[in-house]
Parts: C-alpha cells; sequence; structure tokens
C-alpha cells in the first residue's frame, strides 16, 4: 500500500493539461487562459465624461465679480454620439456620463453644481470653479494599446470575462475542458427512476461523481453500469476510451467479480492500486490504451472523499490549473476521536469559525457506506496512519473542502 501523498504524487506525474481550443466567451467560464490577451486598442477608446452634467473650458468656470458664470448652451451629446460641433470660450454643452468629451471643453462640471432652465435651456451658470480634466475618464486610462490585459494561465471568472468583452474578444484560447466518462459497476446497481428488487441498491455513486466531476470544472458523461463481467466492462471501457479521463466506481476490491483492476492490466497498465487511507483503500489508478483511468471503491462514501483527494486534483491538471489541491488548517476537535485506524483517517466533519478560532465536529457514523456521513461535511479531518486518536480539545489538520484550492 503506498501513502496519500505518492497516490497523488504518481497521478499527477502522468496527467498533462488537454490542448488549447478556442470557446466563444461565454463558454469560458472556470477555464485557463492558454495565451497572454493584448490589448489592442486603449480602454476607454476615448476620452469621456464621469459625471451627467456639462462639458466646458475650465477658464470660463471662473466667477465673475463674485458672480457665478453664465455660459450659451449650443448642444447636447448622449453616450454613444459624437459632437458635431466644438465647445467655444462663453459657451458649454450638456453631457451624459460615458458620452464622448467634445473638443475645445477641458474639463466637465456635475450637473448638481450649475443652475439652468432645465433641460433645454440655452443658458447655464456654473456655480463652483473646476480645475482642467475635472470629471473626464481619459483615453487608455484602463488599458493601453500594447499592454499584456490578461495573462496566460489565468482562471477566466465573471471578471476577466468582463475584461475579455472589453477588448473584443468573442472566442477566448483556453486549456480544453476535460471530458470525463463515468462508469458504475455491479450487478446490483439499477438506476435512480427504477424498481427496487431484492438484493439490488440504487446508483448513488454514478450521479454523486457527475456532480462533483462538474464542479471540477470538467465535462461529465455517465456511461451507466457495466455488469459484474470481464464482457460487460471491456465493452463499456471501450466506449470509454474516447474521453480525456474515466472515472469508475466499485470493483477495485478482491472480491470475485472485481475486474477493474483485470481490465485496465489486460488493455493498458495499471500504475498503482490501493493506498494506506480510509475510507477508500482499493483505489486503482492506471490507463485504458492512452486514457487514464482512476478506479474508486464503491462503498459511496469512499468513492466521495476519494474523488475529493485524487478525482479533483486530477481534473485541475487536466484543466491546466496550477493550484490543485484543497488548503489544510489547524482545528481544534470538538468530540473524541477515539476509533483506532491503522490506516489515514479522513473523518467527514464540519468546521465553523467561533470565538476566534477553528473548531471542528464530526459528522456521527463514519462508516464507509454512511452517507449521511456526508452531510453538513465541509472537511475532511485527517487522522494520521499509526492509531493515532483525538481527544476534545487537540488540535489536528482539516482538510477545508469548500476553500479555493492552493498549490501543493
Ligand atoms: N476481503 C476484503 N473485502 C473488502 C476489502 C478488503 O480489503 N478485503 N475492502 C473493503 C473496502 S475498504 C472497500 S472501500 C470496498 C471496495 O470495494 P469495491 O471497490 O470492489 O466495490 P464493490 O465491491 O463493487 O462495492 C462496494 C460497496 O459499494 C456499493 N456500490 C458499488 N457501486 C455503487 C454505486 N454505483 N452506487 C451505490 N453503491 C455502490 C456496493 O453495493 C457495495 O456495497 O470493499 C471492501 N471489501
Ligand atoms: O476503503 Mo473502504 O472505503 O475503508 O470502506
Amino acid at each position: 500500500m503506498i501513502s496519500v501523498e505518492e497516490a497523488l504524487a504518481r497521478i499527477l506525474a502522468e496527467i498533462h493539461p488537454l490542448n488549447i481550443t478556442h470557446v466563444p466567451l461565454a463558454d469560458a467560464l472556470g477555464l485557463i487562459l492558454a495565451e497572454d490577451v493584448i490589448a489592442e486598442e486603449d480602454i476607454p477608446p476615448f476620452d469621456n465624461s464621469a459625471m451627467d452634467g456639462f462639458a466646458l473650458l475650465s477658464k470660463d468656470s471662473r466667477p465673475r465679480n463674485g458672480n457665478p458664470p453664465r455660459l450659451r448652451v449650443t448642444g447636447g451629446i448622449a453616450a454613444g454620439y459624437i459632437a458635431n460641433h466644438a465647445v467655444e470660450e462663453g459657451s458649454a454643452m450638456r453631457i451624459m456620463t460615458g458620452a464622448p468629451v467634445p473638443p475645445g471643453a477641458d474639463t466637465v462640471i456635475q450637473v448638481e453644481l450649475t443652475r439652468s432652465d432645465g433641460p433645454e435651456s440655452e443658458w447655464v451658470e456654473i456655480l463652483q470653479e473646476v480645475a482642467p480634466g475635472n470629471n473626464i475618464r481619459p483615453a487608455g486610462e484602463d488599458m493601453r494599446t500594447g499592454q499584456t490585459a490578461l495573462q496566460r494561465g489565468t482562471e477566466i471568472g465573471p471578471w476577466e470575462i468582463g475584461i475579455l468583452a472589453t477588448l473584443g474578444r468573442a472566442n477566448v484560447p483556453v486549456i480544453q475542458r476535460p471530458r470525463v466518462a463515468i462508469l458504475s459497476t455491479g450487478d446490483e446497481i439499477v438506476d435512480v427512476g427504477e424498481q427496487l428488487q431484492p438484493g439490488k441498491i440504487r446508483n448513488s455513486n454514478g450521479y454523486l461523481l457527475e456532480a462533483a466531476v462538474r464542479r471540477a470544472g470538467a465535462e461529465a458523461h455517465r456511461l451507466g453500469v457495466a455488469r459484474d463481467s470481464v464482457e460487460s466492462l471491456r465493452e463499456k471501457l471501450t466506449e470509454a476510451i474516447s474521453y480525456d479521463l474515466i472515472v469508475t466506481s466499485g470493483g477495485v476490491s478482491v472480491g470475485d467479480f472485481d475486474y477493474v483492476k483485470d481490465v485496465m492490466q489486460e488493455q493498458g497498465q495499471m500504475n498503482f492500486w490501493r493506498i494506506n487511507m480510509r475510507p477508500g483503500k482499493p483505489v486503482a489508478f492506471g490507463r485504458i490504451g492512452d486514457v487514464p483511468l482512476l478506479g474508486l471503491p464503491g462503498n459511496p462514501v469512499s468513492s466521495a472523499v476519494t474523488f475529493e483527494l485524487f478525482g479533483l486534483p486530477l481534473i485541475r491538471k487536466l484543466l491546466g490549473h496550477s493550484r490543485l489541491v484543497k488548503p489544510q488548517i489547524d482545528v481544534i476537535v470538538e468530540d473524541d476521536i477515539h476509533e483506532r485506524a491503522m490506516r489515514r483517517h479522513y473523518v467527514r466533519a464540519n468546521v465553523e469559525w467561533r470565538d476566534g478560532r477553528f473548531v471542528a465536529r464530526t459528522t456521527g457514523n463514519q462508516g464507509s457506506h454512511i452517507m449521511t456521513s456526508l452531510l453538513n461535511a465541509n472537511a475532511l479531518l485527517i487522522v494520521p496512519e499509526g492509531g493515532i486518536t483525538f481527544n476534545a480539545g487537540d488540535t489536528a489538520k482539516a482538510m477545508m473542502l469548500n476553500w479555493p484550492e492552493v498549490e501543493i
């Protein structure tokens, strides 16, 4: 049996980011930018007003004999239009936020600091002196032509999408989103909509893993259930080799019908089998043809936990991320963990910030078939291998499942 760290290192050593492709901007969310994005124009593209008000010459705003200067209003400019004449001494133009500053004007005063006869007024009084450049957002103030606006390797979130849209990128160069095949195994498994017959259970892993794969940023494709025969497994895995990754659940232990390892050896190669942890000891990793296969255990909690520990970093590496794993923090355990396990134990727990520290409460029965132990779990408490126990009040490491990933 290998350690969790070695298993992860062996998986990541075999996995490389997928190829570059171009996707429509709206589909780029969560993907990694594959090339630097250089601004091809100034942003903003033209000097424009930051306020609704009047464009004028700053020197015309100086009080005259202690009175506010009165200027002629020669027209108006709405956002989206340009002025058809220049602002001259002694005059002003009405201007809206975002509208291009007309030639001649060197400043803008907001409407609240003026007095006029309403929207059609032919005059305006300037109630405060304004400096040149006031309320003018100069061209190129945000981004300059030739500037690297976004760097290759950046994860594209809503804000990056906004910047790409500003720069006119309708298509974005990204690392491909992995297509992941999800295969459940076992004669006992029926689909969720089917009637349960004696001895049968529903396919929770297929759906759980589909959701987890999607949340990790990949495309998930459930290929259904392989029956407990080498032929059925071969057939399903033949279908699966057009994908970027195959994730199976079940059939990796030592039972008479646990064929995943056999078929992996027959049609590819097995890199490792069995990790010194619980839940999830019998994890297997290797390839079918050239496609990586992560064989997770059938017990639902084992499958869920091992996906977080190995499936998530694997998919993130395919996606081109540099931060692959969930962070670990020190927490105070609030209840005893006295169950002695020789394997490293990942105990489902709820961690919260209370009175200036992180405290962890375990989620009850930790059997690998107890799906409800996953509910309210936002962390995995790490009980080191070798039969270590914890008393309430002790400090333990917790892997924070809902926090952003960090570098290893
Ligand atoms: N003699 C031994 N038996 C077992 C060992 C062992 O070391 N020696 N390890 C145990 C551990 S630990 C685990 S974990 C399981 C893993 O077994 P498999 O990965 O081969 O999984 P199966 O035997 O196919 O199924 C185990 C369990 O999970 C249920 N299951 C399977 N698929 C699904 C699904 N899609 N949805 C919901 N539930 C599923 C299945 O019915 C079984 O109850 O092996 C132990 N045995
Ligand atoms: O590996 Mo098993 O998950 O301990 O039940």
